[in-house]
């Protein structure tokens, strides 16, 4: 094979071009699978939520803008050739591909057009600072014959590989039967519905490896459903998703029909004795591209057509909600919402995540006051992306609740705090807590974060501003459309629709 030379510029700029692209534009097999799940939605609840994707999902590809706040955790699986020689014009030295790719990141993560969130934190055990520029990636590689460079970009969020799960399978056991059964108690905080990757046999890392590779591939569950099974893996695949599906458990777990999109699977030679299985769940910010280096230049990156959105309304339909002033909140007005309600929210909230609740635990423990009153007040949780010109703040989701969830009672009983918002379920902890508090907890939809961002009118930090994204800031927001997830009385949506749901 003719050696060839790959310049280093193409590489990191053919990375920091697919981080951009795909933080905006869905793959336009994602967004028709979505509109079919929409279409033969019949749950009301689900058929909304799915609705505010869709319009996301529209609105993002039109503006340039990301489609979810968590722009995701960069992901690089590089298949390069032997006979492949990386020149970088400004040093003697050849970087190593790990190098490449932070830099890429670095510019991507940066750009002023379309700033995305920095989500990493480094020193895990420690003070888990922010990195402020995403980096570094999570750098795969498997060394081929050949001489070009094949990629797989992907900018993965931290929801779904929150819900990721693995086990050590007798080789005789059902493989189907232990994914299916580990639905139920992984929540809604990954967004459903999306994609499930599954690895199975390898070792146990190589099961992990595969089910998220797995993901990054196109959706043909349709095809597969048309065509029928033509082998025992697509039987396979076929079974776990009807399977799932009949579970219930429907977009953001508010039940209904599609709760996965399409089921994935790779597979590897394992030793006799073992059977080792992993999932991995992709949520709403399913980010992927795939491409080829052959030293012709950087990848070309073809748009998805914007009329593949021509049957997705611009906005919202008028939801009717009840009209909600964030600055005049008593206790007895909460108590007159209803688990299931729609709520516009108007006035201020202030912001807080996993970071900032873990700080202001810290203060309540050691009797010190805390940088913001949150006596009668709401806390959204969330990490926003930065502003560009003309907005308040960058898109702005809803992170899963659940995490927040320990932090519950001591918050609630000894500052005043009356409602919390998020995505997806509460576990019992928090809801005892809201319970007892008379206090409620309201869901926004995960994966609608820049349609989200709409109704946010300012935005400042208020307090930890060292914490990045994970500060505290106070938002006033207009007619921002929230559903009662826990009422006053401690009844969830969520309840009604799983069976267990784990304090995680
Ligand atoms: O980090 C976030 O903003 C969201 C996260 O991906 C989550 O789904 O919990």
């Amino acid at each position: 094979m003719t050696p060839r030379t790959i310049r280093a510029d193409d590489l990191v700029d053919s990375i920091a071009d697919a981080l951009q692209f795909m933080s905006y534009y869905h793959p336009a097999d994602f967004v028709q699978s979505l509109k079919r799940a929409y279409e033969s939605e019949t749950h009301g609840p689900a058929r909304n939520a799915l609705l505010q994707i869709l319009i996301n999902s529209k609105l993002c590809a039109a503006a340039h803008r990301p489609v979810c706040q968590d722009t995701g955790v960069v992901h690089v699986f590089f298949r390069m050739g032997m006979d492949v020689r990386i020149h970088d014009e400004s040093t003697d030295i050849t970087p190593s591909l790990q190098a490449l790719a932070n830099r890429a990141v670095a510019r991507a993560y940066r750009c002023k057009e379309n700033p995305l969130r920095a989500s990493i934190v480094l020193d895990p055990l420690g003070a888990r600072t922010n990195t402020r520029d995403n980096t570094p990636a999570v750098v795969h590689i498997e060394m081929i014959e050949g001489n070009t460079i094949g990629m797989i970009v992907a900018a993965k969020g931290g929801g779904g590989d929150v819900k990721a799960r693995y086990t050590m399978l007798n080789p005789s056991d059902s493989v189907a039967d232990w994914v299916v059964s580990q639905l139920p108690n992984m929540g809604a905080g990954w967004c459903p519905p999306g994609v499930l990757g599954i690895g199975v046999g390898g070792s146990p890392e190589q099961a992990m490896l595969m089910a998220k590779r797995a993901l990054f591939s196109p959706i043909d569950m349709h095809v597969l459903q048309a065509a029928g099974p033509q082998n025992p893996l697509d039987a396979l695949r076929l079974d776990i998703f009807e399977r799932i599906n009949a579970l219930g458990i429907g977009a953001q777990g508010l039940g209904g029909n599609t709760t996965v999109l399409d089921i994935k699977i790779e597979h590897a030679a394992s030793h006799a004795a073992l059977l080792p299985v992993a999932i991995i769940p992709n949520c709403a910010a399913t980010r992927f591209v795939r491409f080829e280096l052959d030293g012709s230049g950087v990848a070309q990156l073809v748009p998805p057509p914007l009329s593949l959105w021509d049957d997705i309304p611009d906005a919202l339909p008028g939801l009717g909600g009840r009209s909600v002033d964030l600055d005049t909140l008593t206790p007895g007005e909460v108590a007159t919402w209803r688990a299931g309600d729609t709520l516009l929210l108007s006035g201020t909230l202030l912001t807080a995540r996993d970071a900032a609740h873990k700080r202001l635990a810290d203060l309540l423990e050691r009797r010190q006051p805390l940088p913001v009153d949150l006596r009668g007040r709401a806390i959204y949780y969330v990490g926003p992306v930065d502003p560009i010109e003309g907005e308040a703040v960058g898109p702005a989701g809803p992170t899963t609740s659940t995490r927040m969830d320990k932090f519950m009672p001591a918050l609630l009983e000894q500052t005043g705090l009356l409602v919390t918002i998020g995505k997806a379920e509460r576990g019992p902890t928090a809801i005892e807590a809201i319970r007892r508090a008379g206090a409620a907890y309201l869901m926004a939809v995960g994966g609608a974060a820049y349609l989200i961002s709409k109704a946010v009118r300012s935005a400042r930090v208020v307090a930890f501003e060292d914490l990045g994204m994970e500060a505290i800031y106070e938002f006033t927001v207009e007619n921002m459309p929230v559903v009662v997830a826990v009422d006053s009385d401690g009844r969830s949506v969520h309840k009604t629709f799983f069976a267990t749901v784990s304090d995680i």
